[in-house]
């Protein structure tokens, strides 16, 4: 398979970085046809991995590269989330709704088995190129202009082989010890919190009472987070304390005597794995390089309280790689690239503002203030739908960009994303709306279609969303389920130009012109519809 560029060890995209996000990334950019490297300097897939949940946006963007379903097959849903106290009372619980993204709201991971089939999904693209026991020494970046790209020197370190590549731009996914980051001279500032973590992954033997709910046992003697993990695992982790002795606090003997604490023995888990991590919230002070991205841990790290570090580097992934397509096929120019850290930043800055405050609830160790957290949060459980909004609204912040590639003036659609019902296709087929968008440019109509000529082109089609009921036709989907002619009028919209990855670059009310499409704009046009699952 040919991508854009055409030589040997010249690529379009070079990877580095083979965690979540790289692998998302080379998911993304394989399937888009580009000619793609990865780097990796393990040799496997990093067994002491840390994410044990994911959620419904980031399974859209899996969806996009056809392996949300079968990547949900090894992930846990419809998991309660309980605050308990010293005495494992709950005081605040919560069971996650969708948002409507077309599928479930929290979904449990098994890290090492989630990488395995991402992992898997890239084998199924012979343009992109995974070069294991690899590491990058190098980046030099030429001037701009013809023949500008960034020059690797790579390292094999099985045989200590050197390579020069070249590719026209490189995603730096190498994770929070970033040596690209580090080469690049960008900063990494924020702070690393005083308690490290003994993480602790077990494989399940004997089920015992509440095993399969997330909880948060915040007890101010030694917090701890206890959450199944599919594929039967269950997940622990414990503070180590002023006084304990790490390297004792990873032993077998001593993680049992942690979960003694809760009824649990050696009957019931055997103990896989107990790392010690400490936990940060830092920003790289710049996303971008010229031609090199930061994504990922390498860009940003937050602590794990609303288990948002993975979803971020895979937002990060997505956000990235449409727009570097597009660029390589001179759809877009290249100044769209800043839309990157100008969208991500901001909702990083956000999800990880939220995660340190769950933390602050989590691990308060002054026991009166403990006790004045446990009785209030207590009351406000009680108050009907509390524990609901905590998760609907106010869990993890929505991604809506304020600033990046969109138009002005902003509607109230503008920078959000689509919700993602099934709908009735063209063809009559009942699928994810995703899957009839088709990862492309593409205009929306409710109601008769206003003419847009600024976008009349033949790589953004139109679809007319019509109301459920209605016969299945050509240029129309069904809006079965009945949220998305909802979802346009509380917006004020009866056309939309949405971006390939369903975020609203302009909207306008009936009878009226959306804003021009951006400064440059000549899409090609692409097949219908790019996903199966
Ligand atoms: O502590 C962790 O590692 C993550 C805990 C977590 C997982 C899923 C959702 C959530 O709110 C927290």
């Amino acid at each position: 398979m040919s991508g854009v560029s055409g030589e040997d060890n010249d690529y379009d995209v070079a990877v580095i970085g083979y965690g979540p996000t790289g692998v998302t990334a080379a998911n993304l950019l394989g399937a888009m046809g580009l000619r793609v490297v990865v780097l990796e300097r393990d040799a496997e897939i990093y067994t002491r991995a840390r994410a044990i949940s994911t959620d419904e946006e980031v399974m859209r963007i899996w969806q996009r590269v056809g392996l949300a379903e079968r990547l949900e097959r090894d992930m846990l849903t419809e998991r309660p989330l309980d605050f308990v106290d010293a005495r494992g009372r709950p005081f605040l619980c919560a069971h996650p709704t969708p948002r409507g993204h077309g599928h479930p709201p929290q979904l449990f991971i098994y890290q090492p088995a989630l990488e395995r089939v991402l992992r898997d999904g890239v084998a199924r693209h012979p343009n992109v190129e995974v070069l294991l026991r690899h590491e990058c020494l190098r980046l030099r970046q030429s001037a701009d202009g013809a023949g500008a790209g960034v020059e690797l020197t790579v390292v094999g370190t099985a045989d200590d082989s050197v390579h020069r590549l070249r590719a026209s731009y490189v995603i730096a996914a190498d994770g929070g010890s970033s040596l690209i980051r580090s080469q690049l001279n960008v900063g990494y500032e924020g702070r690393t919190y005083e308690d490290r973590w003994v993480v602790i992954d077990t494989e399940m033997i004997k089920p015992w009472p509440d095993h399969d709910r997330l909880r948060f046992h915040c007890d101010p003697a030694r917090p701890a987070v206890d959450c199944p993990t599919p594929l039967g695992h269950h997940r622990w982790e414990f503070p180590i304390l002023p006084g304990d002795d790490e390297t004792y606090l990873t032993t077998d003997k001593a993680v049992y005597a942690l979960v003694a604490r809760y009824g649990i023995s050696r009957d019931s888990i055997r103990i896989l794995r107990a790392t010690v991590y400490s936990h940060h919230v830092r920003f790289a002070a710049r996303f971008r390089v010229g031609r090199v991205f930061l994504a990922g841990d390498a860009a940003h790290a937050m602590p794990p309280w609303i288990g948002q570090g993975m979803a971020a580097g895979v937002r990060d992934a997505a956000n990235l790689c449409w727009k570097l397509d597009a660029v390589l096929r001179g759809e877009l120019p290249e100044t769209v690239l800043n839309s990157y850290e100008a969208e991500r930043k901001p909702h990083v800055r956000e999800v990880t503002e939220r995660a340190v405050f769950v933390g602050r609830i989590i691990t308060e160790r002054r026991r009166p203030v403990a006790a004045v957290r446990n009785s209030g949060l207590r009351v406000l459980n009680r108050v009907p739908g509390f524990g609901n909004w905590l998760q609907d609204s106010n869990w993890i912040p929505v991604a809506r960009y304020a600033t990046g590639l969109q138009a002005r003036p902003r509607t109230k659609a503008s920078g959000r994303q689509i919700p993602q019902p099934w709908v009735t296709g063209p063809d009559g087929v009942r699928v994810r709306l995703d899957d009839v968008l088709g990862n492309r440019w593409l205009l929306l109509h409710s109601g008769s279609p206003t003419p847009q000529p600024a976008w009349d082109r033949p790589g953004v089609p139109s679809l007319t969303v019509t109301p459920a009921g209605s016969r299945p036709a050509e240029g129309t989907l069904v809006d079965s389920d009945g949220v998305l002619l909802p979802w346009l009028a509380r917006h004020r919209t009866a056309t939309l130009a949405l971006r390939p990855d369903a975020y609203v670059y302009a909207a306008a009310p009936a009878g009226a012109q959306l804003p021009p499409p951006p400064g440059g704009f000549t899409p090609a046009a692409r097949p219908t519809a790019t996903t199966t699952q």
